[in-house]
């Protein structure tokens, strides 16, 4: 099994150019289900979890032409199976986003519940309640849920709580229904804005994107379109952590500040100085120690619990004591007794992580639990004293589109090993 093996103390400098979003693209690959005719899709990032998709999508009989560049030429007119099986999904929660497009273009789907998650229960009741309410038959049973319906409803929808790929799937499941569909407490991410904004190229009517209501009038088809992804705030607020914590200074290219509101803010809060421009965003760190900051995650435009990791790494080595509050996810804490391991100071109170910053990690072996407690051990080995190996990297590889590759162009001393 591959590892990453970091040796810290080196600055970061220079420049990179960030990819497509993971969560952008993931529901707008679930979106081409809605169209027999072709969607041309650029900037789809090279992650395990788009080769997931893209496997389910052609296990259903979902042609994908795909050049080395990730243009990818996706058909869904010979679609022969309305199923999608836990061999296949178990990997990846964003599986869930194919129910939605399923039973609005072909009244069925067999969609495995995605599988258990380090980060909380995750459940997707809100995803069934909302297409019960449109008029879907579902049944939950052995793991998979099961569903019919003749052409879906529009209704008004209120969602208990802002889920992102809730209303992802419920916007999706709504553009094919009949009549009007309104999507109350909907979520206001950047990516179920792009979601809504390639739906609109496919002929979709929907108002409200970004806001907490979206309206949706449903049409009797849609049709091919040439989309290109939005980039990925995650691994952009990764880098420019990574940056932040060793003291560096580096330019991110293709990628927008506008979709980093809340986490500009802290870094600047940290000591960066930030500069931006209409696709690029520049950290300059001056070599000083980061400050200690706290951090309250909520649902966007609030700080994202998906850099929540990232933070608490930096918070790790910054000079003050800092609180960081998690209040999306029950269980997202499992890099922390990680963190420890390499010297870090944190204690856990109920959702939140007391940090008292120590200017020095040593290194030592950690193993990764998630996706961004992975990035958070990485961005911890470099800044540690010695040789740090990551362990099950796999979780890495969901996310992080050649983040070795990405970091040793920045100078870091970062490689992938097999032992
Ligand atoms: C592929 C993708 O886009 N993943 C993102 C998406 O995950 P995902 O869409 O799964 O996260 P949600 O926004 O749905 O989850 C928010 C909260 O709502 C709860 N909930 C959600 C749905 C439901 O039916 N019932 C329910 O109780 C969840 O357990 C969680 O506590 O948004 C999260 C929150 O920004 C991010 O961390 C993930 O990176
Ligand atoms: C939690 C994440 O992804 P997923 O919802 O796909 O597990 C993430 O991107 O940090």
């Amino acid at each position: 099994m591959d590892k990453l093996l970091i040796t810290g103390g080196t600055p970061l400098n220079g420049e990179i150019r960030i990819s497509g979003a993971k969560n952008a693209a993931l529901p707008i690959l679930a979106a081409t289900l809605l169209t027999e005719e072709t969607v041309h899709l650029s900037n789809v990032p090279h992650l395990q979890d788009i080769t997931t998709m893209m496997n389910l999508l052609g296990r259903m009989g979902v042609e994908l032409v795909l050049d080395e560049k990730m243009h990818i030429d996706i058909n869904s007119r010979r679609v022969h199976t309305c199923a999608a099986p836990y061999e296949l999904v178990k990997t990846m929660r964003a599986s869930i986003l194919v129910l939605g497009p399923l039973v609005a273009r072909f009244g069925e789907a067999n969609v495995s519940l995605p599988g258990g998650c380090a980060i909380g229960a995750r459940p997707v009741n809100l995803h069934i309640d909302g297409l019960e309410a449109m008029g879907a038959d579902i049944r939950v049973e052995g793991g998979y849920v099961i569903a019919k319906a003749k052409r879906l409803k529009g209704t008004t929808l209120y969602l208990d709580l802002v889920t992102v790929t809730g209303t992802e799937n419920l916007m999706m499941a709504a553009t094919l229904a009949e009549g009007e569909t309104i999507i109350e407490n909907a979520a206001r991410e950047p990516e179920v804005v792009d979601l809504a904004n390639c739906l609109i190229q496919m002929g979709a009517e929907i108002e409200g994107a970004g806001t907490d209501t979206i309206r949706i009038v449903g049409k009797e088809r849609l049709h091919g379109a040439d989309y290109t992804v939005l980039p990925d705030r995650i691994e952009t607020g990764t880098y420019l952590v990574a940056a932040a914590m060793t003291g560096g200074k580096i330019k991110l290219k293709d990628t927008s500040a506008k979709l980093l509101d809340a986490v500009l803010i802290k870094l600047r809060e940290v000591g960066a100085k930030i500069t931006t421009g209409d696709n690029w965003i520049e950290l300059d760190m001056q070599g000083q120690r980061p400050k200690a900051i706290n951090i309250h995650t909520a649902p966007y435009p609030a700080f994202p619990t998906d850099m929540q990791a990232q933070f608490t790494a930096l918070n790790a080595i910054a000079d003050g004591v800092s609180t960081l509050t998690e209040t999306i996810f029950e269980n997202r804490f499992m890099h922390v007794s990680e963190l420890q391991r390499l010297g870090a100071k944190i204690h856990i109170e109920g959702n939140t992580a007391i940090i008292t910053g120590t200017e020095q990690l040593t290194a030592a072996p950690v193993m990764a639990t998630d996706l961004r407690a992975s990035a958070s051990l990485v961005l911890a080995g470099l800044v540690a004293n010695g040789e740090t190996l990551v362990d099950r990297i796999y979780h890495i590889d969901r996310g992080y589109e050649r983040i070795e590759e990405k970091l040793t162009q920045l100078g870091a001393s970062i490689r992938r090993v097999s032992r």
